[in-house]
């Protein structure tokens, strides 16, 4: 079956990571925020600046070719973080963890958070916006770009 698809717009981006940053309000100050690359990039932006924080670190775990999962590797561990205490952990969701659990070994005291999350992800962040079903894809900005669509009839007319 085709995937079902949750298209996020850089508007709905920005609003959801605001939101998530007034749920975060309680946690600063922070010692600073680790984002998980390269997906928790700009969610870690638009939230560090709503938090006045300013101690940015990165740790990147690859664990999708495009939309096919494969084995996590840790291909940059967060440097300045130590256990992660006081350190807020961003990602911009969780799907089935699997990226959370690796970075959890790495910072076991860190709050972790996501714009989006998934059900069976749910268990691996601390604070999230939004949750969508397991069998969704969300679809970010980067990723997308806007195209021409034709109109109903003709793509029924042409069986689409
Ligand atoms: O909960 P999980 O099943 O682990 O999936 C969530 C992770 O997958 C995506 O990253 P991806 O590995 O595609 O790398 P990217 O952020 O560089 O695009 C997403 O940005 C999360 O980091
Ligand atoms: O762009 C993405 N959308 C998703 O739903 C997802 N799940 C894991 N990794 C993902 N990347
Ligand atoms: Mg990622």
């Amino acid at each position: 079956m085709a995937p079902r698809y949750y298209v996020v717009s850089w508007d709905q981006l920005h609003r959801d990571s605001k939101a998530l940053a007034w749920r975060l309000m309680e946690k600063t100050p922070l010692k600073g925020i680790v984002a998980i690359t390269r997906g928790g990039l700009i969610p870690a932006a638009i939230v560090a600046r709503e938090l006045d924080c300013r101690m940015i670190e990165s740790t990147s775990i690859i664990t999708y070719d495009e939309e096919v999962k494969g084995e996590p590797v840790v291909a940059k561990p967060p440097a300045a973080a130590g256990d992660g205490e006081g350190w807020l952990v961003l990602d911009d969701l969780v799907d089935t963890g699997t990226t959370l659990k690796v970075v959890r070994k790495l910072l076991p005291k860190a709050h972790y958070a996501t714009v989006y999350a998934k059900p069976a992800g749910k268990p691996l962040v601390d604070t999230f916006v939004t949750e969508v079903s397991q069998d969704t894809w969300i679809l970010f900005p980067w990723d997308t770009e806007q195209q021409f669509v034709p109109p109903i009839a003709k793509a029924a007319a042409a069986g689409k």
